[in-house]
């Protein structure tokens, strides 16, 4: 830990695929890992590979599709988000910090520290954005699922020079991000206030704003997690505590389709596998009494979202390149 001047480049995932005919899914549990939290799915292409974490369990996972072989590492504190880096590694955010993680020699190198003052916050959700800077929000630790102090987060951008910048506080749970397919629109998601909110991004400096919301949650759907979009530029959210994930429109404000799992606390979404073709979701296993998890044994799992009908590749874009050094 320490070493300040570490290279690390991270790189976006391409935009996925997404499927035309919305008929019919199937939903697999790919592997029963029963985190307590899991997040940040991430499909790293080259080894056709599942990035996750466990955020309370302080590990970094990642899940070989082909062999079905899982490799963790246990980190000093909570790792809430990670990126590929384009040199090979990773960036994750861990605790208060932006780190890189090298997975062979099990090293965490510290970029920066955030949130000092605040000795009770960890981050939360974090990703690249299209121009490779990695953008993460914290949070107040919870006492319960869903119990913390509210508005004591933030949400911060790391550049490539490493310097971090706060763009906005007063957070109850920072949580899912993503760009639109133009890089002109951020979308972002603080969990309890109930709402997917966007505002406007300027790619060449990482600034945002106008802030406005594009979609309320309805009641059943409980609390906006982790997000997505996919290449028609819709976004698909996880709603914590309402076992499903939805599609929705960010210019019509509309749902477009609810997905539902089998599991109550679904926490993040990303797609991954072959073309991109497939969606992958994270859940928690924490905060369930034992009756709910006779009802969903496989909490903390890593499922699978495949679509039987017609995928379109076509709008799959090329890997953007992160230029953090
Ligand atoms: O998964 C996350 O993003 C948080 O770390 C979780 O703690 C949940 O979001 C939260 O409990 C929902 O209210
Ligand atoms: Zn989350």
């Amino acid at each position: 830990m320490g070493r300040q001047q570490a290279k690390v480049t991270c790189r976006r995932p391409e935009e996925p695929a997404i499927p035309m005919a919305m008929g019919s899914i199937t939903i697999e549990c790919v592997l029963p890992e029963s985190c307590r939290c899991g997040e940040s799915p991430v499909w790293e292409e080259a080894s056709n590979s599942l990035l996750f974490v466990d955020i309370p369990s302080k590990r970094l996972c990642r899940w070989d599709s082909l062999s079905k072989q899982v490799h963790r590492v246990t980190l000093d504190a909570p790792v809430s988000s990670v990126a590929l880096r384009q040199l090979g590694g990773y960036v994750a955010t861990v605790g208060t910090k932006f780190c890189a993680l090298d997975w062979e020699d099990q090293s965490a190198i510290v970029l920066a520290t955030i949130d000092k003052d605040k000795k009770n916050n960890r981050f939360n959700d974090g990703k690249v954005d299209p121009a490779g800077r990695y953008f993460a929000g914290t949070m107040a630790e919870e006492t319960a699922p869903g119990v913390l102090e509210r508005c004591q987060g933030s949400l911060y951008c790391l550049f490539p020079d490493h310097h971090v910048e706060k763009y906005f506080d007063q957070v109850d749970i920072s949580n899912g991000l993503d760009w639109s397919l133009d890089h002109k629109i951020f979308y972002y998601i603080d969990s309890l206030s109930y709402s997917v909110d966007a505002f406007d991004y300027d790619v060449q400096t990482g600034k945002i704003s106008n802030r406005r919301s594009v979609y309320k949650l309805e009641k059943d759907e409980q609390i906006p997690d982790g997000m997505c979009i996919d290449a028609e530029g819709k976004l698909w959210v996880a709603c914590y505590n309402g076992g499903r994930v939805i599609r929705l429109d960010p210019e019509t404000g509309k749902r477009l389709q609810t997905v539902k799992l089998p599991v109550d606390k679904t926490t993040s979404c990303c797609f991954g596998g072959k073309d991109y073709s497939e969606m992958y979701v994270t859940c928690a296993r924490d905060g369930i009494d034992p009756e709910g998890l006779l009802r969903q044994p496989k909490a903390g799992g890593i499922f699978k979202v495949m679509w039987l009908f017609l995928f379109l590749k076509d709008e799959v874009g090329d890997p953007q390149l992160s230029i953090i050094k």
